[in-house]
């Protein structure tokens, strides 16, 4: 592919974007991050990439959404990489599983199911979706300091929403019942949609990434009659997210890295 004066999704270029990233899904919370940035303001917004740069501590930061699912969050990784970004937080929504994660309370990633399709197209099958360790501390310290109940393990990812909230209408309704069953009696938190992609593609471009996530509802608690109700409000995880590149930059700088 020709070299490009900007890159082809995201519309951004070298001295755009910082070292350290934030990827929310949806685009309208990028302002809501960018708020929590000094002297933020919006470099493009192309397709589903709304991006932001400022700074914390000092240090160029940059929030770009990536959109729903694995092949938009690659392309978003792959090009913010490309202009000079080497650690990144997943910070977005998800859906509890174990009984224990209820609406409210933030989950970080310490890997991911790989039930997509993305991620197959950068390492084999066999390869771990695992979050980055120096990412992940970063993550649960900011959470803890925040206050927020909080909830560690692996996350569900997938291709298909409806194929988890309503997998009944499915053709393939005996394969995503069947998994369901096992990712519930394996212990799995939450299931959610871009982490497994953006873990195995940190790992081929040689970088960092984390997730954290604010519980919206958990299916398995109303299907087991438990308190349950929806909860929209992604401040929570937003504001742990911009706590952990705090504590990353500061420790990046203490271990010169
Ligand atoms: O809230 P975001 O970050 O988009 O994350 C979750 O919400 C979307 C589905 O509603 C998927 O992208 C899923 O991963
Ligand atoms: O249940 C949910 C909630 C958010 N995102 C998902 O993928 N599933």
């Amino acid at each position: 592919m020709q070299e490009l004066a900007k890159q082809f999704h995201i519309a951004c270029a070298q001295g755009d974007i910082g070292r350290y990233c934030i990827l929310p899904g949806d685009p309208g919370r990028v302002p809501a991050i960018a708020a929590l940035f000094d002297d933020a303001k919006q470099i493009a917004y192309n397709r589903e990439f709304n991006v932001w740069t400022g700074t914390l501590l000092g240090e160029k930061v940059t929030a770009c959404s990536t959109g729903i699912g694995g092949p938009s969050a690659s392309i978003a990784m792959e090009e913010l990489h490309k202009c000079g970004a080497d650690t990144f937080i997943r910070t977005g929504t998800c859906g509890g599983i174990d009984l224990n994660v209820q609406s409210g309370d933030v989950v970080v990633a310490t890997g991911a199911i790989r039930y997509e399709h993305t991620s197959r197209e950068y390492a084999p099958i066999e390869f771990p979706a695992v979050a980055d360790f120096q990412v992940t501390n970063a993550l649960v310290e900011a959470t803890k300091k925040l206050g927020f109940p909080l909830h560690t393990g692996i996350v569900q990812c997938k291709d298909s929403f409806y194929g988890q909230h309503d997998p009944a209408a499915s053709p393939v309704y005996y394969e995503l019942q069947q998994k369901w069953e096992s990712w519930k009696r394996l212990g799995v938190k939450a299931s959610e949609m871009e982490s497994a992609a953006l873990f195995v593609v940190a790992a081929a471009l040689g970088c960092r990434c984390g997730s954290c996530f604010h519980v919206v509802w958990n299916q398995e608690r109303e299907a087991a009659g438990l308190d349950q109700k929806m909860s929209e409000d992604t401040s929570s995880s937003v504001k742990v997210s911009v706590e952990a590149l705090k504590l990353l930059i500061e420790a990046d700088r203490k271990a010169g890295r």
